[in-house]
């Protein structure tokens, strides 16, 4: 499988808001599609998934143009898009009927997805008794695990059972970070081949953070492609192979992160003494980033002054704790390309 993006450009009016958008994904894993506010991510997301019109440009999948009535694609919007009147369960089993998912089958991803994301509670108010009898009936190897879902319920805590009871069902009774969660649902109900994540860890607390950094993982390890499009570098770095970064609507960085960053060189370290070190960081002429008392921060040309800087340490018997020379960050590489450009 491959995906191809080529020559995607959008206006609006005068503005140009995607210039010339072009990559490819050509093997599984994490394409990390980032850019500074109002730099174009979701726009160029939108236009790729035929939600928006493009000026220019075409997206092609497996060497034909993305369609996705026909290509499992799964979408994760960064805005909300649940319809806050209707039960949560009905919304899914709409949506899973929208990729083609019969009910019966639609029912069974539901159950497993809602136990993965912990959010049972508002699915089942009723502890999930009828659905599962309806999503587990019929054959013996479903009795088994009807049988391990009743032996699961009855160790619930009864706090546990009691807020199940109380339960909302509807999306505009939950919170953000569990909206998220039935939206993440939705996306990956079909199982998708191409996964286009917007955002997905705004908003979540750490515990979910790390739920779906988890689920994340797995999707990696059975193999599908991934698009993912966020602002919490370090989050990026975790799991993309490659990057694209834009800015005000242009390119201005792409490639193999580990390329672009071999390319800057091991040129931050991070320096923890038992002494003040203050006068021979300035005698090594090294540029001092940061520091709190004797944790510093400093920026060298390359290997060869950090070396030279270690012989001086030494030679002035300092008692160093932690001396450790790396690639800058993502987020330096993005602080540096964009600087501290705002949106128009
Ligand atoms: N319907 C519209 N009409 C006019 N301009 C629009 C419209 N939608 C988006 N824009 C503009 O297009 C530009 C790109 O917006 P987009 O939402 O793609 O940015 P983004 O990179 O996803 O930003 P963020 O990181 O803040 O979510 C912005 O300047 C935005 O104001």
């Amino acid at each position: 499988m491959s995906l191809v993006v080529r020559n995607l450009s959008k206006k609006y009016g005068d503005k140009t808001v995607v210039d010339n958008l072009n990559f490819e994904m050509a093997r599984p894993g994490v394409f990390a599609l980032l850019g500074t506010n109002g730099a174009g991510k979701t726009t160029s997301i939108r236009m790729m998934l035929n939600m928006l019109s493009r000026d220019s440009g075409e997206v092609l999948w497996n060497g034909k143009p993305l369609d996705t009535s026909v290509c499992n694609v799964g979408y994760l919007a960064e805005e909300r898009g649940l319809y806050p009147k209707y039960t949560l369960m009905d919304q899914l089993i709409y949506f899973a009927a929208l990729r083609g998912i019969p009910k019966a089958e639609a029912k069974k991803r539901i159950r497993y997805w809602a136990e993965r994301l912990e959010v049972e509670e508002y699915l089942y108010p009723d502890g999930g008794a009828s659905s599962r009898k309806e999503a587990l009936s019929g054959n013996d190897e479903n009795k088994g695990a009807a049988d391990s879902d009743r032996k699961r319920s009855a160790e619930k805590p009864e706090s546990k059972k009691r807020a199940r009871k109380q339960a909302p069902k509807k999306a505009d009774q939950l919170s953000k970070g569990n909206q998220q969660k039935i939206q993440f649902m939705t996306a990956l109900l079909p199982d998708p081949d191409l996964l286009i994540l917007d955002e997905p860890l705004s908003g979540l607390d750490p515990v979910n953070t790390d739920l779906f950094k988890s689920i994340i993982r797995e999707e990696i390890a059975k193999g599908k492609y991934m698009i993912m499009s966020s602002h919490q570098m370090a989050t990026v770095e975790e799991f993309c192979t490659d990057i694209i970064i834009l800015n005000r609507s242009k390119t201005v960085l792409q490639g193999h992160l580990n390329d672009i960053k071999k390319s800057y060189g091991r040129i931050n370290l991070s320096l923890k003494t038992e002494t003040d070190v203050s006068e021979l960081i300035e005698k090594a002429g090294l540029t001092l980033v940061a520091q709190k008392e004797c944790e510093y921060q400093l920026r060298v040309s390359g290997e060869e002054q950090a070396n030279a800087f270690l012989k001086l340490l030494i030679d002035h018997s300092v008692s160093v704790i932690t001396f450790d020379l790396r690639e800058p960050s993502l987020h330096e590489i993005f602080v540096e390309k964009v600087g501290d450009a705002h949106e128009d």
